[in-house]
Protein backbone atom coordinates (compact mmCIF):
# COMPACT_ATOMS: atom_id res chain seq x y z
CA UNK A 1 0.00 0.00 0.00
CA UNK A 2 1.19 3.43 -1.15
CA UNK A 3 2.33 5.43 1.83
CA UNK A 4 1.07 9.02 2.98
CA UNK A 5 3.06 9.68 5.66
CA UNK A 6 6.32 7.78 7.02
CA UNK A 7 8.04 9.66 10.07
CA UNK A 8 11.39 8.14 12.10
CA UNK A 9 12.63 9.12 15.30
CA UNK A 10 11.05 12.51 14.78
CA UNK A 11 12.22 14.70 18.06
CA UNK A 12 10.70 18.65 18.25
CA UNK A 13 12.07 21.07 20.76
CA UNK A 14 10.18 24.67 21.47
CA UNK A 15 12.86 27.47 22.28
CA UNK A 16 16.35 27.77 22.77
CA UNK A 17 19.24 26.99 25.87
CA UNK A 18 17.55 26.94 29.21
CA UNK A 19 14.32 27.56 28.39
CA UNK A 20 14.19 24.83 25.43
CA UNK A 21 11.52 22.32 26.08
CA UNK A 22 10.90 18.95 23.96
CA UNK A 23 7.63 18.12 23.41
CA UNK A 24 8.20 15.41 20.53
CA UNK A 25 10.45 12.40 21.57
CA UNK A 26 10.97 9.21 19.20
CA UNK A 27 8.00 9.68 16.70
CA UNK A 28 7.98 6.47 14.49
CA UNK A 29 5.01 6.54 12.29
CA UNK A 30 3.17 4.74 8.92
CA UNK A 31 0.37 6.03 7.31
CA UNK A 32 -0.65 4.67 4.50
CA UNK A 33 -3.15 6.75 1.34
CA UNK A 34 -6.84 5.50 2.65
CA UNK A 35 -6.35 5.81 6.52
CA UNK A 36 -8.85 7.78 8.58
CA UNK A 37 -7.02 7.85 12.00
CA UNK A 38 -7.72 9.34 14.63
CA UNK A 39 -4.83 11.15 16.92
CA UNK A 40 -5.46 11.81 21.05
CA UNK A 41 -4.35 11.95 24.08
CA UNK A 42 -4.20 14.26 27.22
CA UNK A 43 -3.87 18.33 26.46
CA UNK A 44 -0.22 19.03 26.22
CA UNK A 45 1.25 15.99 24.80
CA UNK A 46 2.35 17.12 21.31
CA UNK A 47 -0.81 16.11 19.02
CA UNK A 48 -1.02 19.49 17.54
CA UNK A 49 2.69 19.96 17.36
CA UNK A 50 2.97 16.89 15.21
CA UNK A 51 0.01 17.86 12.82
CA UNK A 52 1.64 20.79 11.83
CA UNK A 53 4.89 19.43 11.20
CA UNK A 54 3.69 16.75 8.90
CA UNK A 55 1.29 19.61 7.36
CA UNK A 56 4.23 21.41 6.24
CA UNK A 57 3.13 24.24 8.90
CA UNK A 58 6.32 24.18 10.76
CA UNK A 59 10.05 23.10 10.03
CA UNK A 60 11.42 19.77 10.98
CA UNK A 61 14.29 20.08 13.48
CA UNK A 62 15.75 16.05 13.64
CA UNK A 63 14.62 12.90 12.80
CA UNK A 64 13.06 11.72 9.51
CA UNK A 65 9.64 12.58 7.56
CA UNK A 66 8.22 11.61 4.56
CA UNK A 67 4.75 13.33 3.09
CA UNK A 68 3.52 12.34 0.13
CA UNK A 69 6.53 10.94 -1.31
CA UNK A 70 8.54 14.32 -0.53
CA UNK A 71 11.24 14.47 2.10
CA UNK A 72 10.58 17.38 4.89
CA UNK A 73 14.30 17.19 6.08
CA UNK A 74 15.77 20.55 4.96
CA UNK A 75 12.62 21.32 2.26
CA UNK A 76 12.56 24.55 1.11
CA UNK A 77 9.27 26.85 1.38
CA UNK A 78 8.92 25.93 -2.11
CA UNK A 79 9.23 22.30 -1.86
CA UNK A 80 6.78 22.62 1.22
CA UNK A 81 4.27 24.91 -0.96
CA UNK A 82 4.29 22.40 -3.03
CA UNK A 83 3.28 19.57 -0.63
CA UNK A 84 0.78 21.87 0.85
CA UNK A 85 -1.42 22.22 -2.31
CA UNK A 86 -2.11 18.82 -2.08
CA UNK A 87 -3.27 19.09 1.63
CA UNK A 88 -6.69 20.01 2.88
CA UNK A 89 -6.60 21.82 6.65
CA UNK A 90 -10.06 21.86 8.88
CA UNK A 91 -9.26 23.72 12.22
CA UNK A 92 -11.04 24.96 15.22
CA UNK A 93 -10.57 28.47 14.37
CA UNK A 94 -11.92 28.47 10.86
CA UNK A 95 -10.96 31.67 9.94
CA UNK A 96 -13.93 32.36 7.07
CA UNK A 97 -13.19 35.78 5.28
CA UNK A 98 -16.53 37.82 6.60
CA UNK A 99 -17.13 39.49 3.33
CA UNK A 100 -18.09 36.38 1.21
CA UNK A 101 -20.86 33.98 1.28
CA UNK A 102 -20.59 31.01 2.11
CA UNK A 103 -19.81 29.87 -1.38
CA UNK A 104 -17.33 32.55 -2.22
CA UNK A 105 -15.45 30.99 0.88
CA UNK A 106 -15.45 27.77 -0.15
CA UNK A 107 -14.49 28.60 -3.34
CA UNK A 108 -10.69 30.20 -1.73
CA UNK A 109 -10.03 26.67 -1.09
CA UNK A 110 -9.49 26.20 -5.13
CA UNK A 111 -7.51 29.29 -5.68
CA UNK A 112 -4.36 27.87 -4.42
CA UNK A 113 -5.04 24.96 -6.60
CA UNK A 114 -6.34 26.38 -9.48
CA UNK A 115 -7.52 23.02 -10.60
CA UNK A 116 -11.48 22.83 -11.37
CA UNK A 117 -12.70 25.07 -14.33
CA UNK A 118 -14.69 27.86 -13.13
CA UNK A 119 -18.10 26.28 -14.36
CA UNK A 120 -17.59 23.45 -12.53
CA UNK A 121 -16.14 24.81 -9.06
CA UNK A 122 -19.68 26.40 -8.30
CA UNK A 123 -21.43 23.35 -8.78
CA UNK A 124 -18.62 21.23 -6.42
CA UNK A 125 -19.00 23.60 -3.59
CA UNK A 126 -22.85 23.93 -3.87
CA UNK A 127 -22.96 19.86 -3.98
CA UNK A 128 -20.24 19.53 -0.76
CA UNK A 129 -22.52 22.27 1.16
CA UNK A 130 -25.48 20.39 0.15
CA UNK A 131 -23.95 17.29 1.80
CA UNK A 132 -23.23 19.16 5.10
CA UNK A 133 -26.66 20.14 4.99
CA UNK A 134 -25.95 23.46 3.86
CA UNK A 135 -27.79 24.05 1.05
CA UNK A 136 -30.05 26.53 2.38
CA UNK A 137 -27.37 28.75 3.27
CA UNK A 138 -24.86 28.91 0.75
CA UNK A 139 -25.38 32.15 0.03
CA UNK A 140 -24.99 33.70 3.46
CA UNK A 141 -21.95 35.66 5.28
CA UNK A 142 -20.11 33.89 8.28
CA UNK A 143 -21.58 36.42 10.70
CA UNK A 144 -25.26 35.08 9.68
CA UNK A 145 -24.16 31.38 10.49
CA UNK A 146 -24.04 29.98 13.69
CA UNK A 147 -20.71 28.14 14.73
CA UNK A 148 -21.14 24.70 13.84
CA UNK A 149 -22.68 26.02 10.44
CA UNK A 150 -19.11 28.18 9.75
CA UNK A 151 -17.36 24.78 10.66
CA UNK A 152 -18.86 23.18 8.01
CA UNK A 153 -18.20 25.68 5.60
CA UNK A 154 -14.82 25.41 6.70
CA UNK A 155 -14.85 21.77 6.04
CA UNK A 156 -15.67 22.06 2.08
CA UNK A 157 -13.63 24.34 2.04
CA UNK A 158 -10.66 21.96 3.16
CA UNK A 159 -12.55 19.39 0.52
CA UNK A 160 -13.17 21.56 -2.62
CA UNK A 161 -10.10 20.92 -4.16
CA UNK A 162 -9.62 16.78 -3.51
CA UNK A 163 -6.37 17.01 -1.32
CA UNK A 164 -4.56 13.99 -0.66
CA UNK A 165 -4.41 14.34 3.16
CA UNK A 166 -6.86 16.42 5.09
CA UNK A 167 -5.06 17.27 8.40
CA UNK A 168 -8.19 18.27 10.81
CA UNK A 169 -7.75 19.43 14.28
CA UNK A 170 -10.88 19.52 16.46
CA UNK A 171 -13.52 19.11 13.44
CA UNK A 172 -16.01 18.58 15.19
CA UNK A 173 -15.77 20.42 18.70
CA UNK A 174 -18.53 23.30 17.20
CA UNK A 175 -20.42 20.84 16.21
CA UNK A 176 -23.80 18.76 16.73
CA UNK A 177 -23.52 15.00 16.87
CA UNK A 178 -25.33 14.82 14.17
CA UNK A 179 -23.18 17.49 12.19
CA UNK A 180 -20.15 15.59 13.23
CA UNK A 181 -21.10 12.15 12.24
CA UNK A 182 -21.53 13.26 8.50
CA UNK A 183 -18.28 15.59 8.25
CA UNK A 184 -16.46 12.11 9.64
CA UNK A 185 -18.59 9.50 7.18
CA UNK A 186 -17.51 12.21 4.66
CA UNK A 187 -13.63 11.77 5.32
CA UNK A 188 -14.44 7.68 5.26
CA UNK A 189 -16.28 7.89 1.62
CA UNK A 190 -12.95 9.94 0.18
CA UNK A 191 -11.02 7.62 2.02
CA UNK A 192 -13.29 4.57 -0.01
CA UNK A 193 -13.40 6.66 -3.29
CA UNK A 194 -10.26 8.72 -3.75
CA UNK A 195 -7.85 7.24 -1.54
CA UNK A 196 -7.87 10.18 0.58
CA UNK A 197 -6.07 10.27 4.02
CA UNK A 198 -6.91 11.56 7.07
CA UNK A 199 -5.46 12.50 10.17
CA UNK A 200 -8.04 13.86 12.97
CA UNK A 201 -6.65 15.34 16.43
CA UNK A 202 -9.74 14.93 18.23
CA UNK A 203 -11.20 14.52 21.92
CA UNK A 204 -14.55 13.28 20.92
CA UNK A 205 -15.13 10.24 21.78
CA UNK A 206 -17.86 9.78 19.23
CA UNK A 207 -15.36 10.24 16.51
CA UNK A 208 -12.58 8.02 18.06
CA UNK A 209 -15.36 4.91 17.43
CA UNK A 210 -15.72 5.85 13.64
CA UNK A 211 -11.54 5.88 13.01
CA UNK A 212 -10.09 2.70 11.23
CA UNK A 213 -6.79 3.59 13.56
CA UNK A 214 -6.35 5.40 16.78
CA UNK A 215 -2.86 6.53 17.76
CA UNK A 216 -2.26 7.89 21.39
CA UNK A 217 -0.15 10.35 22.24
CA UNK A 218 1.26 10.62 26.23
CA UNK A 219 3.83 13.45 26.67
CA UNK A 220 5.28 14.01 23.48
CA UNK A 221 5.35 9.99 22.73
CA UNK A 222 3.16 7.67 20.46
CA UNK A 223 2.00 5.12 23.12
CA UNK A 224 -0.43 3.31 21.41
CA UNK A 225 -1.20 2.52 17.69
CA UNK A 226 -4.79 0.68 17.32
CA UNK A 227 -6.80 -0.79 14.24
CA UNK A 228 -9.91 -1.17 14.76
CA UNK A 229 -11.54 -4.15 13.63
CA UNK A 230 -13.45 -4.40 9.92
CA UNK A 231 -16.67 -6.35 10.87
CA UNK A 232 -18.39 -5.11 7.58
CA UNK A 233 -15.85 -5.55 4.56
CA UNK A 234 -12.64 -7.96 4.47
CA UNK A 235 -9.53 -6.31 3.33
CA UNK A 236 -9.30 -6.73 -0.29
CA UNK A 237 -6.24 -9.58 -1.60
N1 LIG B 1 4.64 27.99 20.41
C1 LIG B 1 4.97 27.29 21.50
N2 LIG B 1 5.99 27.66 22.29
C2 LIG B 1 6.34 26.94 23.38
N3 LIG B 1 5.71 25.81 23.77
C3 LIG B 1 4.67 25.40 23.03
C4 LIG B 1 4.25 26.12 21.86
N4 LIG B 1 3.20 25.44 21.31
C5 LIG B 1 2.98 24.38 22.12
N5 LIG B 1 3.86 24.35 23.12
C6 LIG B 1 3.95 23.32 24.17
O1 LIG B 1 4.18 22.07 23.53
C7 LIG B 1 3.46 21.04 24.19
C8 LIG B 1 2.60 20.31 23.17
O2 LIG B 1 1.58 21.18 22.71
P1 LIG B 1 0.51 20.74 21.63
O3 LIG B 1 -0.30 21.94 21.30
O4 LIG B 1 1.19 20.03 20.54
O5 LIG B 1 -0.35 19.70 22.48
P2 LIG B 1 -1.77 19.06 22.17
O6 LIG B 1 -1.63 17.62 22.48
O7 LIG B 1 -2.19 19.44 20.79
O8 LIG B 1 -2.70 19.75 23.24
P3 LIG B 1 -4.29 20.15 23.19
O9 LIG B 1 -5.03 18.87 23.20
O10 LIG B 1 -4.45 20.93 24.45
O11 LIG B 1 -4.47 20.98 21.95
C9 LIG B 1 2.68 21.70 25.31
O12 LIG B 1 3.39 21.52 26.51
C10 LIG B 1 2.66 23.16 24.92
O13 LIG B 1 2.62 23.97 26.07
Amino acid sequence: MERAIETRGLNYAFGSGPARTQVLFDVDLTIHRGEVIVLKGASGSGKTTLLTILACLRDMQDGQAMVLGEDLVGASAGLQVHIRRRLGFIFQAHNLHDALTALQNVRLGLELHGGKAKAQWRDAGEHLLGLLGLEDRVHYKPRNLSGGQKQRVAVARALIANPDIVFADEPTAALDAESGRIVIEMLKDLAEARGTTSLIVTHDERVVRMASRVLTMDQGRLVADETAEKTDEMEAG
